[in-house]
């Protein structure tokens, strides 16, 4: 399903609006000036391999965790000076469900309303009403330790829409399911967007999210290194091209890579494998460039039998573009904000 959403209206005030935001650990930085906004009724992913800082900013988005600088607004309330307004705006559901033993779903359900100061009469209303909206009513006598993996991510989802929140903030919400889980969380996510609420959803990987996002920002090391809609970051990604090089002796791979580094972007991907004579690198260069690395690999005495662009689908080229460091700004698309 492909459900791309209103288009952001010019002049329209972000619902979600992140300015700067850094959070350090010591002299760790986890998250590094961190700024982007969403507008009513989009979805954002939040894309990065393990440890980039997404739960960081997650944390802080939701209250749990203060940043070292910068600012977070959620409907113009701002999530640290405001934490107990910004809390019944946000529904936030974490990456892990947590252990509740001997609990039904629906005493599980009753006892997070209650939490909520829902009273008996509300809670009940709006169980059900949850229940619908997430396709958990089958469940409300199991137990929660009993379901599995993806009921209980539907459950999760359930809890996180009892107090009827503005924004959701998901954290991984499709990790571990199965493919016909994923459909069903993305539709419902789809479907969720389609009432008006405004979704934040992180992800390690693009293509889960790809078709249910209009907006995209793919953080690494803390640092965002692209921000834009799924169309944009594609052409970004695309701009770039996996090139091989095959050797006529694989004693030559150290000493090809060597050049092939200086002349491409600083940091971009350069991968030496002595076991098949290749060296595999990712760049941009045009093809004027190409050649005259060729001309530099043969001047310093390496013999290429193949200088070749490899295809790569989206999904590799994704993994490939979270997988650099990092580096020096260049060109990108228009509406795109990238320091790739
Ligand atoms: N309390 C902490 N103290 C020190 N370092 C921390 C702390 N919390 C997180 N970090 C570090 O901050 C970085 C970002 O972590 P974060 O949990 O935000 O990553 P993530 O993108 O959510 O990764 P994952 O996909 O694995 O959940 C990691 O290097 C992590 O080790």
């Amino acid at each position: 399903m492909n459900a791309k959403a209103s288009p952001k209206k010019s002049g329209e005030k972000p619902v979600l609006d992140i300015k700067n935001l850094t959070k350090r650990y010591g002299s760790f930085t986890a998250l590094n000036d961190l700024t982007l906004s969403l507008n009513a009724g989009q979805i954002l992913g939040v894309i990065g391999p393990n440890g980039a800082g997404k739960t960081t900013t997650i944390k802080i988005l939701v209250g749990l965790s203060r940043p070292t600088s910068g600012t977070a607004t959620i409907d113009g309330v701002d999530c640290v000076e405001d934490a107990r307004e910004m809390k019944r705006l946000v529904g936030y559901m974490p990456d892990k469900f947590g252990s509740y033993d001997n609990m039904r779903v629906s005493e599980y359900l009753d006892f997070f309303g209650a939490a909520f100061g829902m009273s008996t009469a509300q809670r009940s209303s709006r169980i059900k009403d949850v229940m619908q909206m997430t396709n958990t009513e089958y469940m409300k006598d199991r137990f929660v330790e009993s379901l599995s993996h993806g009921m209980q991510q539907r459950v999760g989802l359930a809890r996180t829409l009892l107090h009827d929140p503005k924004v959701l903030i998901l954290d991984e919400p499709v990790n571990g399911l199965d493919p016909q889980s994923r459909i069903e969380m993305r539709d419902l996510l789809i479907e969720l967007a389609g009432q008006g609420k405004t979704l934040m959803v992180t992800s390690h990987i693009l293509p889960e999210l790809a078709r249910i996002c209009q907006q995209v920002a793919i953080i690494t090391n803390g640092t965002l290194r692209a921000f834009g809609s799924v169309d944009d970051i594609g052409s970004l990604v695309s701009q770039q091209r996996t090139v091989e090089a095959h050797l006529l002796k694989a004693g030559d791979v150290k000493s090809a890579a060597k050049v092939i580094r200086a002349s491409i972007e600083e940091g971009a991907e350069v991968v030496e494998s002595a076991a098949e004579s290749i060296v595999r690198f990712r760049t941009a260069a045009t093809e004027e460039k190409l050649a005259k690395l060729l001309v530099k690999l043969f001047k310093a005495g390496v013999y290429v039998s193949q200088f070749r662009e490899v295809q790569t689908d989206l999904e590799e080229a994704f993994m490939s573009f979270t997988s650099t460091p990092p580096s020096s700004a260049t060109k990108s698309p228009a509406g795109v904000t990238s320091d790739v």
